[in-house]
């Protein structure tokens, strides 16, 4: 926790809430001591103006102890809020920098629990450090000493009520710390169950599986019902029960206070003092018994987050980048490329060699799973290749500076992404000084023109994840997003399957007649033989393999995969027409 806190926390906030809270004991302890002698030297006495002069600095010292205590509150508050802010802003910019393998490691809703829950867990240890867990030991230091200057034979009551306490603290804490420790756990499962029924409340309904995934999540949220009943029932017995020993220590005080009193051994003010700095023993054992609950929680969620934070990506940028200059010519070269995801067994892509230039179009065919989107995942180095090298440009990846790799590369990915804003800002998204023309005229060619323009233009509204928008309009409009940006290299992942074959065909012609793009070099992975057809290559992948190689006619008269695909694609066809 230390490690998170260094940095991010200013050390002259602490100080001062440091200094705050030690005002603030200080005053608390000096005010029994106050009381005992106004009841001793003002109300034994009947000395009314004694009465009149201590009350006055009881008075004083009182408010001198509500500035230091809200000085140290309101300083502690700020500090953990900040530390909050820092961390938060810390795990999204690691989040938005982290190559796929990292995330793959940590996944999405984990990530999303780290961010909001463990943070806010951080942030109360934070809290509490600065209010409980540096008062606690001073509070009990000083209040032991000022109760032993009030009376020494009383103090003995201590030395059967401090061990009952550690006792009992140390039980609380055996059974309260795991189970503390497991709700981060449980509420990260609560919140992978809940965000899946949410993104895939289509499909769910669509299924027929609400039932099913209802169950889903009753599960896990009983799991982490149960687990949080079981903590706060343990808190719920410790704090009735410390009230009880605090009750019988005061019982045990006054007994045995009332005798020496009876005996004239100790005056009536000293023993009021001595049942408070008594409370504030106690007290402080109540603070710490919290504070060793509460800490191993918050280390549990800072291990958590200090290992998104201390994710250390294989893909590492080169000291000595090299350059992408403007005056050489789009290029993309897959030379012997394997490919293995981290930790599998198998290779996901063996054997991928291709070299595209300028003006051309390389398509990538194959069945489901087969490592079409793997293999333009190293084009923007999301991935790094096993041996073999992606060049873009004829610059190795790896040797590149990754954010200028990315600025030669314009993705749409198989999912359509929009962000909620106009339609304008979406487009400007990799470009923004895009004016008006190059938005409509980037429309025009991904075939979006017409429902925009019978929309609200450049300014209709996106919905949150473009919900307003039908699967291949969304599609199209981030293909549109993609030609916006001035690129070497045009990736379309699967983008076109949402779109009949007519639009299809239109967008593609299109593409082929852009100025622009007859600079780049094109990647397009298709399932459809009609999407690939006309691309310059074609690289053939069957179970991660590269099978095949060449045009639509070479491999239809060379390669069985690819024969075999374009046959099953023709049959289909006949079926649907029958
Ligand atoms: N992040 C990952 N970690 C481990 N294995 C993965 C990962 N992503 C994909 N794979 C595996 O790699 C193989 C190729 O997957 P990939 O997504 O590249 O296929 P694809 O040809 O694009 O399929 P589709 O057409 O269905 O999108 C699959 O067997 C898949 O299970």
């Amino acid at each position: 926790m230390l490690k998170l806190a260094k940095k991010r926390v200013s050390g002259w906030a602490v100080l001062f809430a440091v200094l705050f809270m030690v005002g603030q004991v200080i005053t608390s302890l000096y005010l029994p001591n106050l009381t005992s002698d106004l009841v001793n030297y003002g109300v034994a006495k009947g000395d009314t103006n004694y009465i009149w002069s201590a009350g006055m600095k009881m008075l004083a010292v009182s408010v001198l102890s509500v500035v230091f205590s809200f000085g140290n509150v309101l300083l502690a508050a700020q500090t953990s809020q900040g530390l909050g802010k820092k961390l938060r802003q810390d795990i999204y910019s690691k989040v938005l920098n982290m190559s796929n393998d990292e995330f793959d490691q940590v996944g999405t809703s984990s990530l999303i629990t780290r961010t909001t829950n463990d943070v806010v867990q951080i942030q109360n240890v934070a809290m509490m450090t600065l209010r409980m867990m540096i008062m606690a030991p001073i509070m009990l230091v000083g209040a032991s000493f000022m109760a032993y200057q009030k009376d020494a034979q009383l103090t003995s009551i201590f030395v059967v009520v401090i061990p009952i306490m550690v006792v009992f603290v140390g039980i609380v804490m055996f059974f309260a710390v795991p189970l503390f420790k497991a709700m981060q756990t449980k509420t990260d499962r609560l919140n992978l169950v809940f965000r899946e029924g949410l993104t895939g409340v289509r499909v769910i309904r669509a299924f027929v599986r609400d039932q099913f995934e209802q169950k889903r999540f009753d599960d896990a949220n009983i799991d982490y019902t149960k687990n949080a009943r079981k903590v706060y029932s343990i808190m719920a017995v410790m704090f009735p029960l410390m009230t009880l020993i605090m009750s019988g220590t005061n019982i045990a005080i006054i007994w045995n206070g009332g005798h020496l009193i009876a005996n004239q051994a100790m005056a009536v003010g000293n023993m009021l003092a001595f049942m408070t700095y008594a409370m504030q023993i106690l007290m402080s054992f109540m603070m710490l018994s919290m504070v060793f609950v509460f800490i191993p929680r918050g280390q549990a969620s800072a291990d958590r987050i200090n290992k998104v934070l201390d994710l250390k990506s294989d893909i590492k940028d080169n000291d000595q980048p090299q350059v992408f200059t403007d005056d050489t010519a789009a290029s993309l070269d897959f030379d012997q490329v394997n490919f293995r995801y981290h930790g599998a067994e198998e290779l996901a892509l063996t054997g991928v060699d291709a070299h595209v230039k300028a003006g051309q179009t390389l398509a990538i065919i194959g069945g489901t799973g087969s490592g079409k989107s793997t293999l333009i995942n190293l084009i923007p180095r999301f991935y790094d290749v096993e041996t073999g090298a992606v060049k873009v440009k004829g610059l190795n990846v790896k040797d590149v500076d990754q954010h200028a790799l990315q600025d030669q590369i314009s993705l749409v990915p198989q999912k359509a992404v929009l962000f909620k804003g106009t339609l304008r800002e979406n487009l400007r998204y990799g470009n923004p000084d895009a004016t008006d023309d190059e938005l409509w005229h980037a429309l025009e060619i991904a075939q979006s023109a017409d429902f925009i323009k019978e929309a609200d233009g450049l300014d209709t509204f996106v919905e949150q994840g473009g919900n307003n928008f039908s699967g291949g309009q969304k599609q199209r409009l981030a293909i549109a997003r993609a030609l916006v940006k001035k690129a070497s290299v045009y990736v379309f992942d699967d983008s076109f399957s949402a779109l009949d074959f007519k639009t299809d065909a239109n967008l593609r012609q299109a593409l082929r007649e852009d100025t622009m793009i007859q600079k780049a070099v094109v990647v397009i992975v298709g399932q459809r033989v009609s999407t690939v057809a006309d691309a310059d290559q074609i690289i053939v992948l069957d179970d991660g393999k590269m099978v095949g190689l060449g045009t639509h006619t070479e491999l239809k008269a060379n390669n069985e995969t690819y024969r075999e695909i374009v046959e099953s694609q023709i049959k289909e066809g006949n079926d649907k027409n029958e």
